[in-house]
């Protein structure tokens, strides 16, 4: 099987061309591709599928060409990935299967507008976030509050007056399931200047990453509100936020009814799998 391996802020993905539908990607595939001591190694795998031949419900009838199907890396489906994104487009553009400029990728959380170049950063609409009020996550015993926001698929952004570093996030946070019925991503963040935060995460399905795009822009929505969440289904803010994750910067920008994420987008290597491994 072949395979390209590529990274978003340090987001890093195996990328699996499979442009007529033909691979049997199981959730056991997937995290063997995603062991990083007996696979590849990666947060997640995007798979490279025509839309119409792609045979996800979630996607029928989408104008787009290609379908990022985005896999996390215990196996997990999610609808969405903003790092993912990038890389996808990357890779699109790079195998001469997409031309830079400005087209739209399908997800399972719709479509998301990429505008990319011969080279350098990619920009993904991500569409409107949704706020959905206050929700906790407890860490090492610690109970955090934050906003709960949907990207399409579910976060939790937590502000945090202290460094970083000093939350230990070698376990999965704790929530209740009653509120968050298919997991979250939960996200810690910190001011550490105007309109700049720094952030860590804790990714449904794939544990601590070195950035989450999604995230990113949840935690941009979260502190814009100031860390909680509103009442009632007030506007949010606009503005554009620079954001550090421990794989480097994207910057979120918050547009009336919509928002954008802009970063890297690196492929690094390409193979091809042993047959008679996976
Ligand atoms: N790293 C991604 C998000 C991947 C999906 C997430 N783990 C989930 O299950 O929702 C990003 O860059 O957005």
């Amino acid at each position: 099987m072949r395979f390209i391996k590529g990274h978003g802020t340090e987001n890093d993905f195996v990328i699996l061309p499979d442009p007529e539908g033909a691979l049997d990607l199981t959730a056991e595939a997937a995290a063997r591709l995603c062991d990083r001591h007996a696979g590849i190694g990666a947060d997640g795998v995007l798979r490279v599928v025509r839309t119409k031949v792609s045979g996800e419900p979630a996607v029928e009838g989408l104008a787009a060409e290609w379908f990022m199907d985005y896999r996390n890396a215990d196996g997990s489906i999610a609808e969405m990935c903003g790092n993912g994104v990038r890389v996808f487009a990357r890779y699109l553009v790079d195998a001469g299967l997409a031309e830079p400029g400005e087209w739209d990728v399908a997800t399972r959380a719709g479509l998301r507008r990429v505008t990319i170049g011969a080279s350098g950063d990619v920009r993904v609409e991500m569409n409107r976030p949704v706020c959905l009020g206050e929700g906790e996550a407890t860490v090492a015993g610690e109970t955090l509050r934050g906003v709960r926001v949907s990207m399409g698929n579910p976060h939790l952004a937590c502000p945090v007056d202290r460094p970083l570093a000093e939350l230990d996030l070698c376990h999965a946070p704790g929530f209740d399931p009653a509120v968050f019925p298919d997991g979250v991503n939960v996200e810690f963040f910190r001011l550490v200047g105007e309109r700049h935060v720094e952030m860590r995460v804790y990714e449904r399905g794939s544990g601590e990453t070195r950035s989450c795009g999604t995230g990113t822009v949840a935690v941009a929505v979260a502190a814009a509100l100031g860390g909680s969440a509103p009442d009632g289904a007030s506007a949010l803010p606009t503005g554009e936020w620079t954001v550090d994750v421990p794989g480097g910067r994207v910057t979120v920008s918050l547009e009336d009814g919509t928002s954008f994420l802009t970063g890297p987008a690196v492929l690094v290597a390409e193979g091809e799998t042993r047959s008679d491994w996976l």
